[in-house]
């Protein structure tokens, strides 16, 4: 096995419960995130994106197969370790910004470090380093609701890469942004992508953004097809 891959997952199926009627949402996914990749999941509404984002994020376990995050099975863990190896390996960016509204800029990209017990200082220069990367060394004192839409974005990236997580998940990172707001969040990721070497798996409506991502998937009918 590469010690490249940061996510896997095998034979991954989902049903839910409704009622006396047994949903599928899918079946039999496999899929590979290997480190610096950037990877798309597209599909219409309903196909399952964000339920397959919450199995790779062990955020809910799967009917049948396995994910793997840096070799460890999410279902082999408990939810303390669970959560806690989220915290460090994982980095999570969403359509909705949910940054903390009573704190700054430098205080949300801070949060992360501080939960998962960095020391202050090297935490304070870590994120001041990464809101100068993502274009915001004159902003870290602003609160969220001094931001404009694309720079709450670009504090929410910053967060998300606090910790130097493995890979980072994005859901719709760029759905309630306008043109050219998007298309510079897109060249900022794949900027980072770079910079950190890390694994970005994006789901989206938007297929413009495929043509700078290194592999991409569509969700549909249960099954994922490789596009690229
Ligand atoms: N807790 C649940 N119980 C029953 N069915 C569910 C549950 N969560 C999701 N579903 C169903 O699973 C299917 C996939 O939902 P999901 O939210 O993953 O789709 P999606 O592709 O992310 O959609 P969108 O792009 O609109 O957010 C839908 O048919 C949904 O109704």
């Amino acid at each position: 096995m590469s010690n490249n891959i940061v996510l896997e997952c095998h034979s991954l199926s989902k049903q839910y419960q409704d009622g006396k009627q047994v949903i599928e949402v899918f079946h039999s996914i496999d899929l590979t995130l290997n480190k610096g990749e950037a990877c798309a999941i597209v599909g219409a509404s309903g196909s399952g994106k964000t339920t397959l984002l919450n199995l790779l994020a062990g955020l809910d376990l799967a009917t049948t197969g396995d994910v793997k995050l840096a070799q460890v099975s999410w279902s082999s863990i408990s939810d303390a370790k669970r959560a806690k190896m989220r915290n460090k390996e994982m980095g999570f960016v969403y359509q909705f910004h949910h940054l903390l509204a009573e704190f700054s800029a430098l205080e949300n990209v801070l949060m992360p470090m501080w939960i998962a017990g960095m020391n202050k200082q090297e935490a304070k220069q870590r994120g001041e380093t990464l809101l100068a990367q993502v274009g915001l060394k004159d902003r870290l004192d602003h609160k969220p609701s001094q931001l404009s839409g694309g720079e709450r974005q670009r504090v929410a990236i910053a967060r998300a890469l606090a910790n130097r997580p493995a890979c980072v998940l994005m859901d719709e990172p760029t759905g309630n942004l306008d043109e050219a707001t998007s298309l510079e969040i897109q060249n900022l990721i794949n900027e980072l992508k770079v910079t950190y070497n890390m694994a970005f798996l994006v789901v989206t409506h938007d297929e413009k953004m495929l043509g700078w991502m290194d592999s991409a998937h569509r969700l549909s009918q249960g099954a994922l097809h490789r596009l690229k």
